[in-house]
């Protein structure tokens, strides 16, 4: 049977379907938001093992009328990978039942435990949180818009001011992208278990677009021997402190970088074109010092390589939203190919790429 265009109706229905799901695809980012706000996670945490519907609303202090939602919703959120679904034995009911029932009851899973906040394991819910703001998933709206325009990115179209700017005067925003930041580096401590060899033999470290030096901190911890200079904008760096191995910087990396054995680039050259990302790196080939005769020091850069012929379908899909979310900043994610392109075009011939977390690879590069 055919319908539209000499489809099949399967066909067409299954088109139906895929829009309507991308369509509600929202609501799986809201409903992030929404277990991170009630602090699911953590309640779930605290309670030191799975809780039942019950105790958690009770927790929630969610009214009667609403206790079947919060089922429905928490159960959605198991489908999808957050929660797992388990057995538990209780004591007594609420009618004086002293006896002993089962009952389900939710537990974490290894994405609801990165959402746990203030324990000393990586929490990445301040990056959700941050890109879930309204203010900032707002900007989604306007993408036609800046089609359409010829030079201004996203932000700059919706707010009339450019990115770094816009985070300067809105405090608040500026807070929720350095703790989204500063989440996503404590996934380097999982890591780094696997690479320790990357830093072998440095001596002095510097963090380019090192931010508020989460990073730094979980580097200078595990590399106690390690000098390490956190370089970023003067107004970022102004009142932070050092400690021992640890010291703030201010300056343009667009101008010149402090010397170091190595260089490291965290979530920074995506954020520029290829232009600006050449000039860094000649920025950051000229800082990197001889380290013995034979021996130069290197850049080290943590940054996501679009390979969809090897990565997992879930990771390019990550891949891919991710660069169009840095497109709209007049950035973006890379291919091999398109690193190379620009690591020679900075003179930088000799690199090596190794995966790191599930979407950022390590890339070394030997000047
Ligand atoms: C996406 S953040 C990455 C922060 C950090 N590397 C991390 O992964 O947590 C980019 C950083 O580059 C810094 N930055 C932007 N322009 C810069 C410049 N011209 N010189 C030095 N740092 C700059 C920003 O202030 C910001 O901290």
């Amino acid at each position: 049977m055919t319908s539209n265009n000499g489809r099949s109706t399967s066909e067409s229905f299954k088109a139906q379907a895929l829009v309507y799901r991308h369509m509600f695809s929202i609501l799986d980012s809201m409903c992030l938001k929404w277990i991170i706000d009630s602090r699911i996670p953590n309640i779930i945490h605290d309670h030191g093992k799975p809780i039942t519907l019950l105790e958690l609303v009770s927790i929630l202090k969610i009214p009667s009328t609403k206790v079947d939602r919060i089922d429905v919703f928490m159960r959605y959120m198991t489908y999808i990978g957050y929660f797992d679904i388990t057995k538990v034995r209780i004591h007594g009911d609420n009618d004086g039942n002293n006896q002993e029932e089962e009952k389900e009851a939710f537990a974490l899973t290894a994405a609801s435990e990165l959402l746990v906040k203030g324990t000393e394991n990586p929490c990445i819910s301040p990056m959700v949180e941050f890109v879930l703001d309204p203010v900032h998933s707002d900007f989604f709206n306007y993408l036609s818009k800046w089609f359409s325009d010829e030079n201004r990115r996203l932000y700059e179209i919706t707010s009339g001011t450019p990115w770094w700017e816009l985070l300067d005067k809105n405090p608040r925003l500026l807070g929720l992208f350095n703790d989204a930041m500063a989440g996503d580096s404590q996934m380097i401590k999982l890591a780094l278990k696997d690479h320790n060899m990357a830093f072998e033999g440095l001596e002095t470290i510097v963090d380019v677009g090192g931010g508020t030096g989460t990073t730094a901190q979980i580097f200078s911890e595990k590399f106690p021997e390690l000098k390490y200079i956190v370089f970023d904008l003067p107004q970022v760096v102004k009142n932070l402190k050092g400690c021992n191995n640890l010291n703030f910087v201010g300056g343009d990396m667009f101008e010149s970088i402090p010397k170091a054995d190595a260089i490291l680039l965290k979530s920074v050259l995506h954020n520029w074109s290829d232009d600006n990302c050449i000039k860094i790196l000649r920025n950051c080939k000229d800082a990197v010092k001889v380290l013995s005769k034979d021996r130069k020091g290197k850049i080290i850069i943590l940054e996501t390589v679009i390979n969809e012929k090897q990565d997992e379908p879930e990771i390019t899909r990550l891949k891919f939203l991710m660069n169009i979310n840095m497109q709209i900043m007049h950035g973006k994610e890379r291919s091999e190919e398109e690193w190379k392109n620009i690591f020679h075009e900075a003179g930088l011939y000799d690199y090596k790429i190794f995966s790191f977390t599930g979407y950022l690879s390590l890339i070394e590069v030997y000047p």
